[in-house]
């Protein structure tokens, strides 16, 4: 008999069923672990086919504003303030900014699509529900998306962009930020369509929209608790906008009434997913701290 190679072997697979999925049944995790490796190089040949027809993930998908300010920042954090210029709070703590460049998402969008094309199993995230259309972006979580030029991509967004931003915004994130977590969600109608109030087993989180400006919706506001109004304010994502956030502000999902929405959701924590401790005091950093990566290595803890 001929051997299967890994992209074949990984297509020729039997993902465990919705309901085992849902229940978190033991052979769910021993599916992804059993799977681990041939899932990984399944992902690196399929980036080795596709090399002529996959558009490159670059800092060029960016707002350009954005992606200028922050070369500065990195150049000379001195210069980080052009930066928080870019960001507009629209509950207390709760910053919106442009992350993608509206022209370049279906570009993005059509590299997602040949990612679910590949018909390698991915595993949907399963935070509060269990998103049909979303996958794990980051490779401590089992089945995630493993091709290597997202991985740089996604590497790329968390370390020059997410971290220095979060930590200009609330310095008591430092020492609570080294290690990194993703997902992507996607809703719509009749499926999944809404997300109850909730917080995250994050620092903070960025919540990065993906629809191009022809791919509309109605409904799907993200509700945020506004502690100086005491009330749920509702921010409705435009194409490539993005949402900073700390994990612990409550926030919830409306329903989708039409159309579909798909957004990144990156995360940061400590090691073993620690967090701030409650009204800790944070320690003023000159900027030149903010504008470095991580010395540790990334463990191995994903919060699901
Ligand atoms: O619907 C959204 O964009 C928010 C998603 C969210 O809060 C989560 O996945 O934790
Ligand atoms: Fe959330």
């Amino acid at each position: 008999m001929m051997s299967l190679n890994p992209l074949q072997s990984a297509r020729a697979l039997t993902l465990p069923s919705r309901e085992a999925m849902l229940y978190r049944e033991p052979s769910v995790e021993q599916f992804w672990n059993t799977n681990q490796d041939l899932l990984s190089h399944a992902w690196q040949e399929w980036e080795v086919d596709q090399k002529d027809d996959l558009l490159p993930l670059d800092s060029s998908l960016l707002d350009k504003d954005l992606r200028n300010a922050v070369t500065q920042a990195w150049q000379d954090p001195t210069k980080e303030l052009a930066v928080q210029d870019l960001l507009q709070e629209v509950a207390s703590d709760v910053f919106r900014f442009q992350f993608f460049d509206p022209k370049r998402l279906a570009d993005l969008r059509d590299y997602l699509e040949s990612v679910w094309d590949a018909q390698i199993p991915l595993r949907p995230p399963y935070g509060i529900v269990l998103n049909r259309r979303g996958a794990m972006l980051d490779s401590r979580s089992e089945g995630y998306l493993a091709a290597p030029s997202f991985q740089t991509f996604y590497r790329q967004m968390i370390d020059m962009y997410m971290r220095p931003i979060a930590r200009m915004l609330f310095p008591e994130i430092i020492g609570y930020d080294d290690q990194a977590f993703g997902f992507s969600i996607h809703y719509r109608p009749n499926t999944d369509n809404s997300i109850r109030p909730h917080t995250d087993a994050s620092a903070v989180t960025l919540n990065i929209n993906l629809n191009p400006p022809d791919a509309l919706f109605t409904g799907s506001t993200v509700d945020f608790y506004d502690s100086e109004t005491g009330k749920m304010k509702g921010i409705t994502f435009t194409p490539g906008s993005a949402i900073l956030h700390r994990g612990k502000v409550v926030h919830a999902a409306q329903p989708i009434t039409s159309g579909e929405r798909t957004n990144f959701v990156l995360w940061l924590f400590g090691e073993q997913g620690r967090l701030p401790s409650q009204g800790a005091q944070p320690i003023p950093v000159d900027a030149n701290e903010r504008w470095t990566l991580p010395t540790t290595a990334p463990d191995d803890y994903a919060p699901f």
